[in-house]
């Protein structure tokens, strides 16, 4: 008993401290939440304790710190913090990017990393080249000016077809289009400010006949929206299975054969279906921002793009770019580390959270504390990059020619995440960023097109955050 005091008392004055460490922030979180540049720059320290409605945050800043809590300290700082709205009044647990760390999480996931395993990249290499070149070139082909819907129609269709294996349409296709939808509905759950329920625990108690209770009446029609999300795509992969007809190999097939001899066969293919519900809401959104990014850096950047499209002609001339030529594309790299870093496409990561209690340099870290690692303020820090804000892909090169290994690395660090949690999808968002940017940059000159006056249109970057994506 005596002891439990002493720990008691000890955490109280280490508590004490955290107030006069690092900055505390005023109490309008969610607002602060969507402005990264914000939470940097008003404070200049690396690491921002705030309190929202009495539940602790925590910001990182800086890179070293987030090594040393969420990879160091993987054990303590790699779970999530539940989106109540989601789990628990629409009741969808199904996705394992948003589940706390444990049993159930750590299956889903290996369950995914055994498919998209290094093994298998060569073999998901072949799958983006063919919907880059049956899908996205043509598309852009036809009408250049909607880029932006192009770029999701491939990206939706490619992540659709690795997920289920089932055939897709060129443009608008209804189960992409469909999935935009169910993402939507999952993004809106836990926008900050839209549900006060994921505040305010006690809400999810009010009866629906009570003023204010719209939230549950919305939550019905969402849960039927997410049912169809996890339902359909894979009720029809199983169906075209069964029936052997023209489909191909997928993450839904290849992970149910391997486990068909299983005893707990049916546990493991809800998880199957599961862990497929996650793959489009991880790969499509992200990608799509920093292929979009490059794009729009292009766009503003000739001097760059004339640069680059020379290094792929010298390199690949009169065909088409294959994965094999990638690392000879020295200048192309750094134009994507710099793509990644100028707008990382998830600014604040998916926060974790602590499934215990912490003290790090002093500082009391409380069990359940939300970390947000802030990517945007890491891969904006003057000391690696300076004018960070400006798009430079030459702070990659050495004066002779080589990348530089003295700079944190875009495609290694922030940009995906820290620690367990880390984007287990990474390599596959490198080759489709890579051999979409050479392939555009050897068939096209990207600008910005022209007013109706023949003017170039004037361009103005910038990037819109929504939840928890960037958007170009
Ligand atoms: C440029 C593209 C991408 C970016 C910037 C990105 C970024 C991220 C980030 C920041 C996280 C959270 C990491 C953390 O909690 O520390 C994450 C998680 C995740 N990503 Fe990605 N990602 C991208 C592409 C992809 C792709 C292509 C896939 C699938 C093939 C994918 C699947 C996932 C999954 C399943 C998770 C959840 C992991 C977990 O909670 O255990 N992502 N991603």
């Amino acid at each position: 008993m005596a002891s439990g005091w002493k720990r008691f008392d000890d955490a109280l004055d280490i508590y004490s401290r955290i107030l006069q460490g690092p900055w505390e922030a005023p109490r309008f979180g969610s607002m602060m939440l969507l402005c990264p540049e914000l939470t940097s720059d008003m404070t200049g320290t690396k690491m921002v304790y705030l309190e929202l409605f009495g539940k602790p945050i925590i910001i990182i800043n800086d890179i070293k710190t987030a090594q040393e809590l969420l990879e160091k300290r993987a054990g303590i700082y790699s779970s999530r913090r539940q989106i109540r709205m989601l789990t628990e009044v629409i009741g969808f647990k199904a996705l394992f990017g948003l589940m706390p760390y444990g049993d159930e999480w750590r299956t889903h996931r290996r369950m995914f990393r055994q498919h998209f395993s290094d093994r298998n990249l060569p073999k998901i290499q072949e799958r983006i080249l063919e919907f880059l070149r049956k899908s996205l070139l043509p598309n852009i082909l036809t009408s250049p000016e909607d880029i932006h819907g192009h770029v999701r129609d491939f990206i939706g269709g490619l992540s659709s077809s690795l997920t289920y294996g089932l055939p897709t349409q060129r443009q608008n296709d209804p189960l992409v289009r469909f999935a935009e939808q169910g993402w939507l509905v999952i993004n809106h759950s836990g926008a900050p400010g839209r549900y006060l329920v994921n505040l305010l625990s006690p809400l999810k108690y009010v009866p629906e006949w009570m003023p204010g209770s719209r939230f549950k009446q919305e939550a019905k029609e969402m849960r039927k929206t997410l049912d169809r999300l996890m339902e359909d795509p894979y009720q029809a992969t199983v169906k075209a299975m069964e029936s052997k007809a023209g489909r191909k190999t997928s993450f839904v097939q290849e992970t149910l054969e391997r486990l068909r001899d299983k005893p707990d066969f049916e546990t493991q293919a809800r998880y199957v279906k599961q862990t497929a519900c996650q793959i489009f809401g991880g790969l499509s959104e992200t990608t799509a921002t920093a292929t979009m990014t490059f794009i729009l850096a292009m766009v503003i950047r000739p001097d760059v793009q004339r640069k680059a499209q020379e290094e792929v002609d010298s390199v690949v001339g009169d065909r088409l770019p294959e994965f094999a030529d990638m690392p000879q594309l020295l200048y192309l790299s750094a134009v994507i580390k710099e793509a990644l870093r100028w707008n990382p496409a998830t600014p604040l990561g998916v926060p974790h959270m602590t499934s215990d209690q912490d003290v790090y340099m002093g500082y009391y870290i409380p069990k359940n504390c939300t970390v947000i690692a802030n990517a945007y303020s890491m891969l904006h820090d003057e000391d690696f990059y300076s004018d960070a804000d400006e798009f430079k892909p030459e702070r990659f090169i050495t004066n002779d020619g080589h990348l530089r290994q003295d700079i944190p690395d875009p495609e290694l660090v922030a940009t995906f995440g820290f620690g367990r949690r880390v984007c287990p999808g990474s390599h596959v968002a490198r080759s489709m960023l890579y051999i979409t940017a050479a392939t555009i940059l050897s068939l096209f000159d990207i600008s910005s097109g022209v007013d109706p006056d023949g003017k170039p249109v004037e361009v103005t970057p910038r990037f819109a955050p929504a939840s928890l994506v960037s958007y170009v």
